[in-house]
């Protein structure tokens, strides 16, 4: 029997990436790519020679990467991939992969974002990647999001209705959405399911556990509902990012503007500054 084994760039051929091209872009992908080039621009810089940059996962690191790609002196920088999908997409730009098993201090980590509201507290997990991106962002001295200009909020869950994205250990499917709904009455909690041409059945995180999406509406409180969703037995990860972003930046739909909102130390806290 012949044997053909394909060579590296078929390889790279057989993923369907999707096409970034700018003059293709729709308003809403044009702005995740402002977002996102500016905060690589203004974040990485040359002398990060050496360093280790945790890449988020999603539609918006897409463009961060790509621009990552096109600044040939970020080349010689080793990227941690919080996904399966960015772990792909660094080898296909020929990109130094790393892996938080090597790198438990991370320079910086650049992550999209669901819904980001006025402290700097996140939604994510709308694509199922959680768990590995708070794994890299804590490891990082500075955790950046980049989304476009609709993820801004006043408060979380009043943009992002689909809920708090929350992954669990299948086994314990049943008792963590009985112990949710017994501790929100009010809360809507569904198993998150695949779209059944491409799969029967429930989503599959990358670490082989379930999504449970869970509405409560507007989130007064994300720090403490985090914590409490997050210590139900069978809980691995929930998508609050809560006191962690120091710097969003956000890329307008109608014009070519970049909004940037970052943390300010004023007195024993942080405020959060517009620019
Ligand atoms: O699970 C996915 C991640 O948390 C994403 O970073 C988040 O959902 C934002 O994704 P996108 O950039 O596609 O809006």
């Amino acid at each position: 029997m012949l044997l053909i084994r394909p060579s590296s760039s078929l390889l790279r051929h057989a993923i369907a990436f999707r096409s970034l091209a700018t003059h293709s872009l729709s308003k809403a992908e044009r702005g995740k790519q402002l977002a996102a080039y500016r905060a690589v621009d203004e974040m990485l810089d040359s002398s990060l020679e050496k360093g280790i940059i945790g890449l988020g996962s999603g539609s918006t690191i897409e463009h961060a990467i790509e621009r990552i790609h096109q600044r040939k002196d970020l080349h010689s920088v080793v990227y941690v991939p919080t996904s399966f999908q960015t772990k792909r997409l660094i080898l296909h730009y020929n990109l130094r992969l790393g892996n938080i098993d090597q790198y438990t201090s991370v320079d910086l980590t650049i992550d999209g974002a669901d819904e980001v509201d006025a402290n700097l507290n996140a939604i994510k997990g709308g694509g199922a990647c959680l768990f590995q991106e708070r794994l890299v962002a804590q490891a990082s001295k500075k955790f950046v999001l980049i989304a476009d200009e609709r993820k801004k909020s006043d408060k979380l869950g009043s943009k992002y209705l689909r809920g708090i994205p929350i992954e669990i250990v299948p086994m314990a499917l049943q008792t963590v959405l009985f112990n949710i709904q017994n501790m929100w009455e009010n809360a809507t909690v569904r198993l998150r399911m695949a779209t059944p041409t491409d799969k029967a059945g429930p989503v599959v995180t990358d670490n082989g556990n379930l999504i449970l999406d869970c509405q409560m509406g507007p989130i007064d409180d994300p720090v403490n509902v985090y914590r409490d969703i997050k210590l139900l037995t069978g809980v691995v990860d929930v998508g609050l990012f809560c006191n962690m972003a120091e710097v969003a930046y956000f890329g307008g739909l109608e014009d070519e503007k970049v909004d940037i909102w970052y943390k300010q130390k004023s007195g024993k806290g942080s405020t959060v500054v517009r620019s």
